[in-house]
């Protein structure tokens, strides 16, 4: 722990996409870059992560957590047995709280893997976390203390906005909503530049009207405490022309096309969860 500040050593095994943007995001809103530790078996990611953000990089992941409390695994799922594996004799000799940002993988394979009874906070965070406008659920498994939890739930704070989750089973949800879901959005973006283009915009006048819109949307969606519905009926006048594009959406089955992509995207990580079973 540090004395000066008191907050925890926090140690990210992988350094990619996403372990980036948790790390961008908490060096920017304030995080000791000092203690923050990533180990990434590729030199170009040590790189980008030292020279971006002046925390400490690692070729393995043994250099990485020493010394560390929080054990943030962030490899891809297919990845996690064989990382947490080879860390299982110093887990069990040191306790830390993993923190494990993998889809689909359950507390109890991270727990079983890095040896037994090792307290596994379970997160879903997503890429806008690199901006402080993450969205994080939590789930926390049996052997993680009340002061561990709270301290869980002050890391990702730090990026953006958390919910805890009492359910374990609901973190494919999660993950099908909130963790895949600037993926979707950045789909409608690209959509609705590449229809203002077959309308005659330019290009890039399209896409500057698209994000900039979905920005502003985005914006009054969590700041202006009215919901979705609401928002969206103040813009349709009645026979005018958002009505006409909602129509098309509707007859095109968006919303049952939405529920399918959530659909596919938890039973993803259930999937992911089954493969790496014995
Ligand atoms: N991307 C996203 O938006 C989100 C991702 N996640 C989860 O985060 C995890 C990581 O995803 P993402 O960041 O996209 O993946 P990336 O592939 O971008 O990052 C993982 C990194 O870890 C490295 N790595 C793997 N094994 C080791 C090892 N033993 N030692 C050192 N480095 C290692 C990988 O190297 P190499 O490429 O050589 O394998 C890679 O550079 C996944 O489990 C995913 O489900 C969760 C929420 C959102
Ligand atoms: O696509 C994936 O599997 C990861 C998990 C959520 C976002 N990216």
């Amino acid at each position: 722990m540090n004395e000066r500040t008191g907050s925890p050593v926090v140690a990210f095994i992988g350094g990619g996409n996403m372990a980036s943007s948790l790390v961008g995001g908490m060096v920017a809103r304030g995080g000791d870059p000092s203690r923050i530790r990533v180990a990434d078996r590729n030199a170009p990611n040590r790189e980008r992560l030292c020279a971006s953000f002046g925390v400490q990089c690692f070729a393995t992941p043994e250099e990485a957590v020493d010394g560390a409390d929080f054990w943030v695994l962030a490899v891809k799922p297919q990845g996690m047995r064989l990382v947490c594996n080879d860390l299982a004799p110093l887990a069990q000799q040191v306790r830390p709280v993993a923190v494990s940002v993998a889809a689909g993988i359950t507390s109890r394979q991270v727990a079983d893997w890095l040896g037994g009874a090792v307290p596994v906070v379970r997160a879903m965070p997503n890429t806008p976390s690199l901006l402080g406008a993450g969205m994080t659920g939590l789930y926390a498994n049996e052997h993680v203390e009340e002061h561990q939890r709270a301290q869980a739930g002050e890391l990702l704070a730090a990026v953006g906005e958390v919910e805890w989750i009492a359910d374990e089973a609901l973190m494919d949800a999660v993950t099908g909503v909130s963790g895949s879901g600037p993926a979707y959005l950045f789909l409608m973006a690209e959509a609705m530049a590449d229809a203002g283009a077959a309308q005659g915009l330019p290009r890039d006048v399209a896409a500057r009207l698209a994000n900039q819109t979905i920005l502003g949307a985005a914006r009054m969606l969590v700041e202006s405490g009215e919901d979705a519905a609401t928002l969206r009926r103040r813009v349709t006048s009645p026979g005018g022309t958002t009505q006409a594009g909602l129509e098309a959406f509707e007859e095109g089955g968006l919303r049952a096309l939405v529920e399918r992509a959530v659909g596919a995207a938890t039973r993803r990580g259930a999937e992911l969860s089954a493969a790496n079973e014995d």
